[in-house]
C-alpha cells in the first residue's frame, strides 16, 4: 500500500529481511521498536537519493508484522540548505553501514574539511562538514542551528505522517483481529465454533509431525428434555455453563469447539487415548456433579463422549470424524453418561 495514493506510486514489494545489506538496519529497528532513518540512499525505483524512514509495527502480541516506510524528497531538502556564500557537504551515516553524500556544493570536492559536526538521528547519524575557511564562527553557528532545525522539522514531519499511518494501520489490524475472532467464535457459548475446529483439524492433519493426538465428541444427554421442561432460555444457559466447565478442565493447548446444537468437539494436542480418557472422565464427572441453576430450578445433566486417537499423516480426517461419531453413538446406546473409545 502507498500513501498518499497516487498513480505514480506503487509498492516495490521487496523483502527487507532477504536483503543482506539491509539486515543490520532492519534488525536494529525491530529490536529498538523505534523508527530508523536511513539515508541518503539511492532508490531502487528511480535512482534518486532519498531519506528512508522505517517504522516497525507490531501486532497486539508484540509480534513484528512489517514496516511503514516514508521516503523523503532529498532534492528539495538539499536545495533548502543552499547558502550561496558557504561551501559545505552533508553526509548521512546510517545503520546499514553506509555513508553517502546528501549535498555538496564545494568547488573543490577533495579540499580540506575545516569544520565537522554531527547530528544524531534515530538509529543513525548525519555529518555536516564545511571546507571554506574565511567564514566567521557566528555565521557558522547560525548555519548549524539552521541545519538542526531542518533535520528536526524533517523528523517531526515524518513522525507526524507515520503516526497517522500507524493509527490507521492499528485500526485495520484491530478490526481484522476482531472480525477473525467473531468468525471463529460461537455466539452463544463464546468457545470456538465449527469453522475454527475445521481449520484447526486441517492444519493438524497436514502437519508432517509424527505425534499422537486425541479427538473427543461430546453430546449433552436428553438435552431436548431440558428445552421442553424449562424452556429454550434454560437450554441456552445450560449450554453456556457446559462449555465453561469443559474449558476449565482442559489445557490451553487443547481446542474445544461447539460443533452444533448440543454437540461439542475436543481436540487434545499430543495426547494419547489413555491420557485423553482421563481428561474426558474429568469433564464427565464435573458435568454430572454440577448443579445447573436456572431461576428456582436446579437442572442436572450428563454427557456422552466418543473418543479416538490418531496420528497424522497416517490417519485421514474423514475416518477420524467417523470414528468419534461411531464411538459417541455407542456411548448413547450403552446408557449415556459414559465414554467409548474406538
Ligand atoms: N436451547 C437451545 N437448544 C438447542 C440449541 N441447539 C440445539 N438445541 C436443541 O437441542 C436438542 C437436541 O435434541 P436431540 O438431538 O433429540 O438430542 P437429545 O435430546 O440431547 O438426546 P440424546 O442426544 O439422544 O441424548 C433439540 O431440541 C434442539 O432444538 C441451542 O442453541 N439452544
Amino acid at each position: 500500500m502507498t500513501y498518499p495514493h497516487s498513480d505514480v506510486n506503487s509498492p516495490i514489494g521487496h523483502n527487507l529481511n532477504r536483503l543482506k545489506k539491509r539486515k543490520k538496519g532492519v534488525s536494529l529497528s525491530i529490536k529498538s521498536k523505534n523508527f530508523t532513518l536511513i539515508g541518503p540512499v539511492k532508490l531502487i525505483q528511480n535512482d534518486k537519493l532519498a531519506f528512508i524512514l522505517r517504522l516497525p509495527i507490531f501486532d497486539s502480541n508484540m509480534n513484528f508484522s512489517g514496516f511503514i516506510i516514508a521516503i523523503s524528497d532529498i532534492n528539495s531538502f538539499a536545495n533548502n540548505l543552499n547558502f550561496k556564500s558557504l561551501f559545505y557537504k552533508v553526509e548521512g551515516f546510517n545503520p546499514d553501514g553506509e555513508i553517502l553524500t546528501i549535498f555538496d556544493n564545494r568547488p573543490n570536492k577533495s579540499g580540506d574539511i575545516v569544520n565537522v559536526f554531527n547530528v544524531g538521528v534515530p538509529n543513525g547519524q548525519l555529518v555536516f562538514s564545511r571546507s571554506k575557511i574565511d567564514d566567521n564562527s557566528f555565521k557558522l553557528n547560525i548555519i548549524r542551528g539552521f541545519l538542526y532545525l531542518i533535520v528536526g522539522a524533517f523528523l517531526f514531519y515524518i513522525y507526524k505522517r507515520e503516526h497517522k499511518l500507524i493509527l490507521k494501520n492499528r485500526l485495520i489490524i484491530d478490526s481484522n483481529n476482531m472480525l477473525k475472532q467473531v468468525s471463529f467464535t460461537d455466539e452463544l457459548t463464546k468457545v470456538a465454533n465449527r469453522r475454527y475446529m475445521n481449520e484447526k483439524i486441517e492444519i493438524i492433519f497436514s502437519a508432517d509431525i509424527p505425534l499422537t493426538h486425541s479427538l473427543a465428541f461430546l453430546d449433552i444427554d436428553h438435552f431436548k428434555k431440558v428445552n421442553d421442561t424449562y424452556g429454550h432460555d434454560a437450554g441456552d444457559e445450560v449450554l453456556k455453563i457446559f462449555a465453561d466447565i469443559c474449558i476449565n478442565n482442559i489445557r490451553s493447548t487443547d481446542v474445544f469447539a461447539r460443533w452444533g446444537g448440543e454437540e461439542f468437539i475436543l481436540f487434545m494436542d499430543d495426547t494419547n487415548k489413555d491420557q485423553a480418557e482421563e481428561v474426558c472422565l474429568r469433564i464427565l464427572t464435573a458435568i454430572e456433579q454440577h448443579p445447573f441453576l436456572f431461576g428456582d430450578h436446579t437442572i442436572r445433566i450428563t454427557t456422552s463422549i466418543g473418543l479416538t486417537e490418531f496420528s497424522p499423516p497416517n490417519d485421514q480426517i474423514e475416518a477420524v470424524l467417523k470414528h468419534i461419531d461411531k464411538a459417541l453413538y455407542c456411548s448413547k446406546k450403552n446408557g449415556r453418561n459414559c465414554i467409548t473409545i474406538l
